[in-house]
């Protein structure tokens, strides 16, 4: 488990609930990891993966398979689940995000209104121009292990966090999709 700084969360976790239910989608084929350039939403301007609010309705990987195909034009194939995470927000609502990967998709990666494709090397992953917590669980993902995260945010800077990885990370998911 790592955690940042050493000092308690001013968030209450235990009776934390996020307004935002939302997703993540990170493809990954031959080396490389299918990003995007944000054009809409939260995070406009960023660095991120394909992804977005979960409907009313829907679970959380009909709506990733759903944001795939509005944001890129692809069908991811057999996403699996990696994480969940959890963003505690100063000026915008609360976000609680389940994490996927898959290793095929149907389509061709095609700008849309929401988001440029950007296929990046794993060993290039332009971690400045993505959300400050990203460095904390995308290296581990991509090394295959479960993670489960718990950020505060002071507008878009990190004040609190603890990750944890492996089993007991997945234990602390609040929905197994
Ligand atoms: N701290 C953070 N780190 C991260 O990696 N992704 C984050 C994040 N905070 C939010 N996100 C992502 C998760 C999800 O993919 C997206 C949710 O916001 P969006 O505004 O993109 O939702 P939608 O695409 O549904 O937008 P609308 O259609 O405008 O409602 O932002």
């Amino acid at each position: 488990m790592s955690t940042i700084p050493a000092n308690e969360s001013t968030i209450e976790w235990k009776n934390w609930n996020a307004e935002i239910p939302a997703t993540l989608m990170f493809v990954v084929q031959d080396g490389k990891i299918l990003l995007i350039e944000k054009l809409t939403g939260i995070g406009q301007g960023k660095i991120n993966g394909p992804g977005g609010k979960i409907d009313p309705g829907e679970n959380a990987l009909q709506a990733i398979v759903r944001e795939c195909q509005e944001e890129l034009h692809i069908t991811p194939h057999s996403p699996v689940k990696m994480g969940e995470l959890h963003f505690a927000m100063s000026d915008i609502p609360d976000i609680h995000c389940h994490v996927f990967m898959s290793n095929t998709f149907d389509g061709e990666p095609t700008s849309t209104r929401e988001a440029n494709p950007l296929w990046t090397a794993l060993d290039a992953i332009p971690y400045d121009k993505m959300w400050e917590d990203d460095r904390h669980w995308l290296p581990q993902m991509l090394d295959g292990q479960l993670f489960n995260g718990r950020f505060e945010f002071d507008g878009e800077k990190v004040v609190w966090m603890e990750v944890c990885f492996g089993d007991s990370a997945k234990a602390l998911w609040i929905e197994n999709a």
